[in-house]
């Protein structure tokens, strides 16, 4: 496709989300992480557009990450997959890390769901839960790598914005809720996930100083996507699979690699899509009623 008509496609397709929102069709992004591309399997009537044909779009250098943004509807609700996320990990500043949410408001998305992959700190944690996130702490953000740092951009939000309800409570519910219909809730958590800015993995002593903070899981991702979409003004949910443990103990032998949370993620991709699809469906069913 010349990159004339891929601009002219993309055009077409925002003003067709513009005219749906419009109409007061729910929409919902969705933001795979590690290994959880195929969240956007079930969607109809699919689109799909790889991020180095987006002109100026970032594009994904990590295993696991696809690197297409996927249109496509579930029941009624317009979707938009991003099948891969960016990390400060690979280069990216993170305005661009967080360029794709600010995309997503301006094309009308209302709320926006995100998943990642994560090492599990809480020692009740088992490889295979799936946490709901219930807040996060931004470690690289006390650091000075915030996505709001600079100047404020009142389009979007405001300058202080606030951070002590960025997961919405009503969409944890209903995972938790929409988890329990589907016979999984034995292994959906809730918890604290905290983001470093990677690549390595942590060592014993910073996941002991994780614990003590009280984090449940740590990651590389997540936290800035959720801070633009809270601060303008999206409703966030954000579930994260915990694919390894991390080791707090000198004694344990096991070593986490990438390919070992890749392969964790895929065993998991199934159910996480069946509890993405449902959860998509039932939020329609409310924002008709409240409409
Ligand atoms: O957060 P996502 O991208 O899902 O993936 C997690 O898994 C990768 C490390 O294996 C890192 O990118 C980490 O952040
Ligand atoms: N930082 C970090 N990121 C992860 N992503 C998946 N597992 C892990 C982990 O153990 N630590």
């Amino acid at each position: 496709m010349s990159r004339r008509s891929l601009i002219g496609q993309t055009t077409s397709l925002f003003f067709h989300w513009l005219e749906r929102c419009r109409s007061g069709l729910w929409s919902v992004a969705v933001i795979c992480g590690s290994g959880l591309g195929l969240l956007a399997d079930r969607a109809a009537n699919k689109q799909t557009f790889r991020y180095q044909d987006i002109p100026n779009f970032p594009v994904s250098t990590v295993a696991g990450h696809e690197g297409c943004l996927v249109f496509g509807t579930i029941e009624d609700t317009s979707c938009v997959f991003m099948q891969g996320h960016f990390h400060l990990y690979e280069g990216y500043s993170l305005c661009q890390v967080t360029l794709p949410v600010r995309i997503f408001k301006l094309m009308g998305v209302e709320s926006v769901l995100v998943t990642n992959a994560s090492g599990g700190i809480c020692p009740d944690f088992k490889v295979g839960d799936i946490m709901v996130i219930k807040d996060h702490i931004n470690l690289p953000g006390f650091a000075g790598q915030h996505p709001l740092c600079g100047p404020n951009d009142e389009r979007f939000g405001i300058r202080f914005p606030c951070m002590s309800d960025a997961y919405s409570k009503d969409l944890r519910r209903l995972a938790l809720d929409v988890g329990s219909e589907l016979g999984c809730s034995d292994f959906i958590r809730e918890g604290v996930y905290c983001m470093v800015s990677g690549p390595n993995f942590e060592t014993i002593a910073e996941a002991r100083m994780l614990l003590i903070l009280g984090c449940d899981s740590v990651g590389m991702s997540t936290v800035p996507e959720v801070t633009v979409a809270k601060h303008c003004g999206l409703r966030v949910l954000g579930l994260s699979l915990i694919t390894n443990k991390v080791s707090l103990d000198y004694s344990r032998e096991e070593k986490v690699n990438h390919e070992e949370v890749l392969q964790i993620s895929k065993m998991r991709a199934e159910v996480l899509q069946k509890l993405v699809t449902k959860l998509i469906s039932r939020c329609q069913q409310q924002s008709i009623n409240t409409h």
